[in-house]
Formats: C-alpha cells, structure tokens, sequence
C-alpha cells in the first residue's frame, strides 16, 4: 500500500492541537490525501476560518461527525478527540473497513478495568478494545505493522517511556526505585480554555500537578511491567512549566548493578535503539533541551550514573505535539501502510 493512489485520511478533532499538527504533517506527507475533517463546535466552517495561517494550502471546511460520512470516504481516520470519545465511533468505523489512530486515552490500556478505574465511562467495546496496539513503534513495531486500531500514547508515557525502555528490558534496575519527574508545555492542555492554563497563571511559575494521582501513572506502570516481566510501581510526578512546547522527563533509579558506568548504559541505549531512527541517545556529559526536539518527531536521551548514589539518570526530551501526539500518530500509521517509518515527518526541530 502506497506505492500506487494516495490513502485517504480523515481527521476527527480536527479544530483541536492534534488536529492541526496531523494537518501540518499529512499536507507534506507524499503517500495520502486528507479528505475529511471532523468536529462538534468547529462543524460547518471551513478549516482557514479556524486557522488562517493554512488558507493558502488547504481549503476543506470541518463536517460534523457521521461514521458513515467518514468511512464512504476514507482509509485511514485518526481520532483526536477528548478522552471518552474514541471508543464511541472506532468500533462502527473499524466494521467499515477503516484503519483507526487514537490519540486520546481509550484505547491505551490492555486491561479495560484499568482505564474504567482512571477515567470512568461504561465501555461496552471490550473485544474491540482487546484487538489494539499500543502505538510507541520503538517498541511494538511489529505490532503496529498489523494493527487495523492503535491507541496512541500520551505525552508524558512516551518520553518517559523511551527513557526507561532499556534498563527495564535488560533487568538493570531495582525496580521499586524508579522516580519520574516531568515537565510539560501548556499546549500538553489543549486549546480549550482552561484557568491555570492562561498567561497569567502559567508564564513566570512553574508547578507540579497531579501529583500521585495523575491517570499517566498506570499507562506508564502497565507499558513498564510489560517491559520488566513483572508488575511495576512508578512515581511519576508532571509539571506545567511556561513555555508552549515540549517535554522533559528525568528519571531515577538504583542501579542493580554498582559497577555498571554510564559507557555501559550509553552501549546497551545505542543498541536498543539502534533501528529506531527517532530516538538518538546524545554523548558524555550532554543533556538534552525541549528546544532541541520541538517542530521535530525526534526524542533526545541524555544518560548519566552517579557512582556516590548507584543510580542511573536518564532525561528525555519530546515535542509533546509531535512525538508525544501527532507525529508519533503519524509514524504509526506509516508503519500500518507498510511505508516508511520515517515519512512526512520532519528530522529537525525549529531551534531556537
Ligand atoms: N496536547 C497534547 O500535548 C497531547 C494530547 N493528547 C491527547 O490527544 C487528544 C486531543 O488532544 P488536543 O488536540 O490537545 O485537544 P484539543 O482540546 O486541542 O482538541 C480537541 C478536539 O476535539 C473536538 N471535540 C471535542 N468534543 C467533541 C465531540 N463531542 N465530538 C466531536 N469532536 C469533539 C474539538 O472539536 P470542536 O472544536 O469542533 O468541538 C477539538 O477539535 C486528547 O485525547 C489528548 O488527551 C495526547 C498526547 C499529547
Ligand atoms: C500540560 C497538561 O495539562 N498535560 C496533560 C497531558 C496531555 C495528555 O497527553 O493527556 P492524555 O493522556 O489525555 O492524552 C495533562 O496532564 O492532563
């Protein structure tokens, strides 16, 4: 699939941050066309009324959202909508024969008890449910490249994800030791209003959220006990910092091995890596910025040991819209097409 017509693509949510970057993206994408927006409040205007700054490269108008309407006409449909929605209209739209991309929180969880206890609702999808990836290609590619619906990661669970990969599938660390200390950009919100989200609260402050209690939490537990072999326990603590982009997760942990040296690390990182063109693991003594990843697909991982404590510190950086959500999104599909992982993606950020 590819090789021959464009697929055609429809976005659900369209109006929204995701939206948009999957527009920015699939626009310069080479094998698909995007045939269809959908929305609730942005419904019946045209998509430059919504976002001028596109006008001269898209004139679609955003239609309201009807499973038929969107499986007449297209292949592959990513749903960028609030929690709670996805699973509504992926079942209806995977019996039509489409491929489905959540970018939202439905369809991440293997077990539907989990996501029920986080995030509420009365799911009635379960065998629908049972049948998605979950969509970090670094590590489900296969997967992915099989999956007819994939529930794409969150943010936070996917630069915290790339971080710990290799220590847990390698059994390197204590596992009750490990500590997530993150930090978002306020587009991680949305683009609804939301108060602690304004200039005047976010700009010049900075403050954790969520704390112990936020539903990233047992997305990230469950990906890590997979990884591990066995159950896993996080702390994971998210900040909302002043600035529009990116993420920064930190990550600690007891080492099991005292002897090992971060040239250990950085050798078991390259190798695990080694086919994932999007995650590069940076040299001695260099840590990454958000500055570096934003306006790319790219994640930055900046390894140390501190040999006074026996812990390794691990910091990764993403554009929370593109790795952590639209991009990522993207390279899914890419892979779900049978095309390369890497296209319509962009391999640099805006800097500065
Ligand atoms: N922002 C981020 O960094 C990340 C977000 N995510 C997840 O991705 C998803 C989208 O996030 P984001 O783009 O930030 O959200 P936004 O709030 O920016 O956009 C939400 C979109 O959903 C649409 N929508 C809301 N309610 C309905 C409805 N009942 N029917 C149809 N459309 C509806 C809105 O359309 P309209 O205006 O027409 O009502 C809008 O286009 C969420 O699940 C979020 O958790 C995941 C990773 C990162
Ligand atoms: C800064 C900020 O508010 N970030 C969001 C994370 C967005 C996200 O990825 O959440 P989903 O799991 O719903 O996709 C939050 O902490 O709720």
């Amino acid at each position: 699939m590819g090789d021959f017509e464009p697929v055609s693509v429809g976005i659900v949510g369209a109006s929204g941050y995701g939206g948009v970057q999957l527009v920015r993206l699939l626009l310069d994408h080479p094998n698909v066309d995007i045939v269809y927006l959908g929305g609730q409040g942005s419904a019946g205007k045209p998509f430059s009324d919504i976002y001028p700054h596109l006008e001269h490269r898209f004139k679609l108008e955003v239609e309201p959202v009807e499973v038929d309407r969107i499986a007449d006409r297209c292949q592959v449909v990513f749903l960028s909508l609030p929690n709670g929605l996805a699973w509504t209209m992926a079942p209806a739209l995977l019996e039509k024969g489409c491929k489905v991309l959540d970018l939202s929180a439905d369809y991440r969880f293997f077990n539907l008890d989990t996501y029920q206890a986080w995030y509420g609702g009365d799911r009635t999808d379960g065998e629908v449910a049972a049948s998605a990836v979950y969509g970090l290609p670094e590590l489900y590619r296969d997967r992915i490249q099989e999956a007819n619906l994939v529930g794409c990661p969150g943010c936070y669970p996917t630069a915290s994800l790339l971080a710990v990969a290799p220590l847990l599938k390698q059994g390197l660390i204590a596992p009750e030791t490990l500590v997530i200390d993150a930090k978002s950009g306020t587009s991680g919100g949305g683009r609804q209003a939301k108060t602690n989200l304004l200039l005047a609260e976010a700009s010049s402050s900075i403050s954790a959220y969520g704390v112990a209690r936020h539903r990233h939490t047992p997305e990230i537990e469950q990906i890590c006990s997979d990884l591990a072999g066995h159950e896993m326990m996080v702390q994971f603590t998210p900040h909302l910092v002043p600035m529009v982009r990116g993420i920064l997760a930190t990550v600690y942990a007891t080492l099991r091995d005292p002897g090992l040296v971060r040239e250990d690390l950085a050798t078991i990182y390259n190798a695990f890596y080694r086919s994932s063109p999007w995650v590069k693991v940076l040299p001695s003594g260099v840590y990454p910025q958000t500055k570096w990843a934003c306006g790319s697909n790219l994640n930055y991982i900046g390894i140390e040991v501190d040999p006074r404590t026996g812990r390794v510190i691990v910091m990764s950086v993403i554009d929370n819209l593109l790795k952590g959500q639209a991009g990522q999104a993207l390279q899914a599909m890419n892979l779900m097409l049978g095309l390369e992982e890497t296209a319509g993606l962009p391999t640099l950020g805006f800097y500065p």
